[in-house]
């Protein structure tokens, strides 16, 4: 049997990097960071840990909120989207992630869209 997405993006210690420079990556990005001004960074790292491992398959168990639920009434643009996921990709790049999990996470994040973008 093939290795879990969990397992190629690293464990438990590759996500929680993955996870914190993405969190990271928003704060700093001009696009988005004011979305995230009154967010806790610590906070926001475990909770998109947890998401990263319960959506490979890792131990992890998310018990935040699902999708629709953490963005209604924030009214996120198209290119809010783009951002994050931009932020996405540099974050999993930062890893060394290969070509084929960058392109299992961002299909992963492009079927949230509907529950994140103009919600
Ligand atoms: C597919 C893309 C996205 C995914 C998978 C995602 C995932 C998440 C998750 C797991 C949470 C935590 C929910 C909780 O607190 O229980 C969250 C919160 C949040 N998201 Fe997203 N998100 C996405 C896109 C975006 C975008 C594009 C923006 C705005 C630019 C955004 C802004 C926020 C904000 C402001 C919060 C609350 C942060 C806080 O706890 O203070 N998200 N998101």
């Amino acid at each position: 049997m093939s290795a879990t997405l969990f397992d190629r993006l690293g464990g438990t210690k590759g996500i929680s990097k993955i996870a914190s420079d993405l969190v990271d990556n928003h704060m700093a990005n001009p696009l988005i960071s004011s979305r995230f001004a009154g967010s806790d960074a610590a906070s926001m790292k475990k909770k998109a840990a947890d998401f990263f491992s319960t959506g490979s398959g890792g131990p992890q168990v998310y018990d935040g909120k699902d999708m629709l639920s953490a963005h209604k009434h924030m009214n996120i643009s198209d290119n809010e989207y783009m951002a994050a996921v931009d932020d996405l990709m540099a974050a999993l790049s930062n890893s060394g992630v290969g070509d084929a999990e960058k392109a299992e996470v961002l299909y992963i994040f492009y079927t949230l869209r509907p529950e994140v973008v103009g919600v």
